[in-house]
């Protein structure tokens, strides 16, 4: 038989959502594979021909871009930021719904105007997306990279502003910041390696299939 088709699913807030996704796709992961206690990283399915791998969000799109997995789901956030070619994103998978935004604490706003912004300093989990995004009206963006409590920089005086996820706003509201642009809308997608979806298509070509239809 043809070695497993490897899919990689990222761990925290999207595996929840995307375990019925896989169900409806017809894939089964073994037990362990959704408890968070366990430490194993590489699960069974119901089907012989596709193991899962569990990794952090970031790292879903690296493992496929290299062809060490076939396939993944990841946020388009992910995408934006590494902007990797070797990466097919063929289907929306409509779960994971946020937005990437810039905000800043209530009382700056109040008071700016970023249309008249050369520079600003920005704290964010997203460097190249941030630098892409103001280079593209003339502004430069010096990042901080941080890998999570962006909303604490602005409070401590690391970055008058930050790039993050807003979902609910939530967290904003609680840290005293408002969002003041929003940069792009969010979702997770199925992700394909382009060699792996050229050379095994019989293969990923079906899986891909299954996907588009649990969706709709
Ligand atoms: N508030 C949110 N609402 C909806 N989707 C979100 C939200 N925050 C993050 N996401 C989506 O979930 C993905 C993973 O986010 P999560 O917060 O689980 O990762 P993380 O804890 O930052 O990851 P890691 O622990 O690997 O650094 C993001 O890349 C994004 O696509
Ligand atoms: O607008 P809200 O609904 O409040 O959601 C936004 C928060 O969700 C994400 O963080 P997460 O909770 O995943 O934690 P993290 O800091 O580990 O990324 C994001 O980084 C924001 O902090």
């Amino acid at each position: 038989m043809a070695d497993p088709v490897i899919i990689a699913v990222p761990k925290g807030r999207i595996l929840e959502d995307a375990l019925p996704l896989l169900a409806r796709a017809g894939i089964e992961p073994e037990p362990a594979f959704s408890d968070e206690g366990s430490r194993a990283l590489r699960f069974a399915t119901n089907r012989p021909d596709i193991s899962l791998i569990r990794v952090r969000a970031f790292d879903v799109a690296t493992f496929v871009a290299h062809g060490a997995a076939q396939l993944g789901i990841v946020g388009s956030d992910v995408l934006m930021e590494f902007d990797y070619s070797e990466l097919y994103a063929p289907v929306d998978l409509g779960i994971g719904r946020c937005r990437v935004s810039v905000a800043e604490p209530v009382e700056l706003a109040a008071l700016d105007d970023p249309r008249e912004w050369s520079h600003v300093r920005v704290a964010t989990k997203y460097p190249a997306l941030t630098r892409r995004h103001f280079e593209a009206r003339g502004v430069q963006a010096e990042c901080v990279k941080l890998n999570g409590a962006m909303e604490l920089a602005p409070l401590l005086g690391l970055s008058s502003r930050i790039v993050d996820l807003v979902s609910s706003g939530k967290t904003l509201k609680e840290n005293g910041l408002v969002e003041i642009e929003v940069i792009a809308e969010v979702s997770a997608r199925l992700i394909a390696n382009r060699a792996a979806f050229k050379m095994r298509s019989a293969q990923i070509g079906p899986l891909i299939d299954a996907f588009r239809q649990a969706v709709r």
